[in-house]
């Protein structure tokens, strides 16, 4: 028998790879909470014409973690209920910051590089200068911080304005602490190898240039994708949702599991872990089951004291792991085009020290009838600093409105409205994530623990690469 824990979508999808692995192979999925898709939660006001997303809204769709994803909705038959925004839609270039007391439009194109554009005072490629003259690190590094990294790459304000808040949209994290690896491994190996980030960018594309010759890409127009990674890249998609809001994912897996005969038990915590020679004892309602495999999907740190009896060092590498809660405001106004800017919304870089961490404009990206459509979302690493331990909503709301009004110069009240007070949402890939992760994998193995894990906790913290994260553990299990 094999079990995975968590019903969220990369204990979904895991159930999903399980099945395609060994089609035979009993397993049942145990979710603590009444409802399955974890973070991703749609409330649908289908009769009013819009949706509020409490998480995640859009998937991105390119790279390989993408075109997994793509493959799943696939494979799921949800293919016709995609619902994209191509590249050059306003909600795909319009992608603001506030600061200096205004939006400022990020630039979307080549020719914005060359223009000194707001926040900024220098033009951006000023930036690929400063990091070609800035020579090799001194020592070699193994990690930083994003914000170190590119304050010492490009310099102080591409740090401060365009990464710092680039890191809020992702994982409403601080870039002080959150290591380069997260998002610019690849930049920062760069550096390591080359000396400098440019300098590696152009040795290496002159080395792909000559294999890229004897390459002979095939290029797929509209009409003849075949997939529907095909069909994204070909109509150019920026980002996508699905139609009935994200939620529709993981409930079709869910529906899908269910047909082909797993089981998918809600409302079920369990209450011990033990682990055995070959097998793991799983006890749920007074019941105890012996278990070959195990799959973990939960956060690491609920998962931590649960091993903690009998793995004390794994639980402290798996609760060394930090989270961070994040307000979601989703707000609702009878009330078509009551912004004076389309676009996808606005980030706050933490330099400007105000409550919220940035703002998207539903209404601009996805169909909602005659509404506009807003999402406040306030928090992350600086959540207690603004808000305390316990924050009402009414407050929470408050502080949301007026940022609106301020920012957006909407000064009505909203016709509805959803405070959703996410506890320890976003894991932060702080400095040293990867070897964490690295730590608590290592261990599991010399222990011979029958235990997998995967999840936001440890691969990746978007839905692309949660959906991977499972895919390939699974795939790596010997059943
Ligand atoms: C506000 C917000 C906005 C986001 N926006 C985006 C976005 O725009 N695009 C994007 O790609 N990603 C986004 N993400 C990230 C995305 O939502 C997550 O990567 C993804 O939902 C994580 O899925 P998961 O299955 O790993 O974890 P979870 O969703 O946390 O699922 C874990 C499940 O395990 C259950 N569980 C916990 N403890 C137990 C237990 N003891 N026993 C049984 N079950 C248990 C939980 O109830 C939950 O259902 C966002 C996240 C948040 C919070
Ligand atoms: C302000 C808080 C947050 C906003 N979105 C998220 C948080 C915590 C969560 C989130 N957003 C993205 C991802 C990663 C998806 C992936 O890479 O697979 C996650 C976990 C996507 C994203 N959203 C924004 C950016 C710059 C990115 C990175 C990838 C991309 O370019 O699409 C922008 C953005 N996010 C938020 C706002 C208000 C915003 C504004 C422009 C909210």
């Amino acid at each position: 028998m094999t079990a995975i824990l968590g019903a969220g979508i990369s204990g979904l999808a895991a159930g999903h790879y399980l099945f395609r692995k060994t089609p035979t192979l009993p397993f049942t999925i145990y979710e603590a909470t009444d409802r399955i898709g974890g973070w991703i939660r749609s409330d649908r006001f289908l009769d009013n014409g819009f949706v509020f997303e409490a998480g995640p809204r859009t998937i991105r769709p390119k790279g390989p973690a993408a075109n997994n994803t793509l493959q799943l909705i696939e494979e799921l038959g949800l293919a016709d209920e995609v619902y994209s925004i191509s590249s050059n839609h306003t909600a795909a270039r319009n992608r603001m910051i506030y600061a200096k007391g205004k939006l400022n439009l990020l630039p979307n194109s080549l020719s914005g590089l060359l223009k000194t554009v707001p926040p900024f005072t220098k033009p951006l490629y000023f930036a690929a200068f400063r990091d070609l003259l800035a020579g090799r690190s001194k020592t070699v590094l193994n990690d930083e911080s994003m914000y170190s990294f590119v304050e010492r790459r490009f310099g102080k304000e591409i740090a401060d304005y365009a990464v710092s808040s680039m890191l809020c949209g992702i994982c409403a994290g601080n870039a002080k602490e959150i290591s380069v690896k997260f998002l610019m491994k690849d930049l920062f190996e760069r550096e390591q190898r080359h000396g400098g980030v440019i300098l590696g960018l152009l040795k290496e594309s002159l080395q792909n240039r000559n294999k890229k010759k004897t390459e002979n890409p095939t290029k797929h127009s509209a009409a003849e994708a075949r997939s529907l990674a095909d069909r994204a890249k070909a109509e150019n998609w920026s980002i996508y949702s699905i139609r009935g809001g994200l939620q529709t994912l993981p409930e079709t897996l869910a529906n899908d599991l269910r047909a082909k005969g797993a089981s998918i038990v809600t409302s079920t915590k369990f209450e011990e872990l033990i682990f055995e020679r070959d097998h793991v004892v799983l006890r749920v309602d007074g019941k105890e089951q012996q278990l070959r495999h195990l799959i973990s999907s939960i956060p690491s740190y609920k998962l931590a004291k649960h091993v903690q009896k009998q793995h004390p060092q794994l639980a402290s590498t798996l609760s060394s792991i930090p989270f961070v809660d994040v307000c979601v405001i989703n707000l609702q106004y009878r009330k078509a085009d009551l912004l004076k800017q389309d676009g996808f919304g606005f980030l706050v870089p933490p330099i400007e020290n105000l409550p919220i961490l940035g703002v998207i404009f539903d209404s601009c990206c996805f169909d909602m009838d005659d509404n506009t459509v807003l999402t406040v979302m306030m928090g992350g690493a600086w959540f207690e600093k603004w808000f305390g331990k316990n924050p009402s909503h009414e407050h929470l709301l408050e502080i949301a409105l007026e940022h609106v009004k301020k920012i957006l110069h909407i000064e009505q009240k909203p016709d509805s409205y959803k405070v959703n007070l996410l506890r320890k949402c976003i894991p932060q890939y702080t400095v040293g994530h990867q070897e964490r992760v690295k730590a608590i994998r290592d261990y599991i193995e010399q222990h011979r623990l029958p235990i997998v894990l995967c999840g936001a906790s440890y691969d990746g913290v978007g839905v692309n690469d949660v959906i991977l994260s499972a895919r390939n553990n699974v795939e790596k299990m010997q059943l």
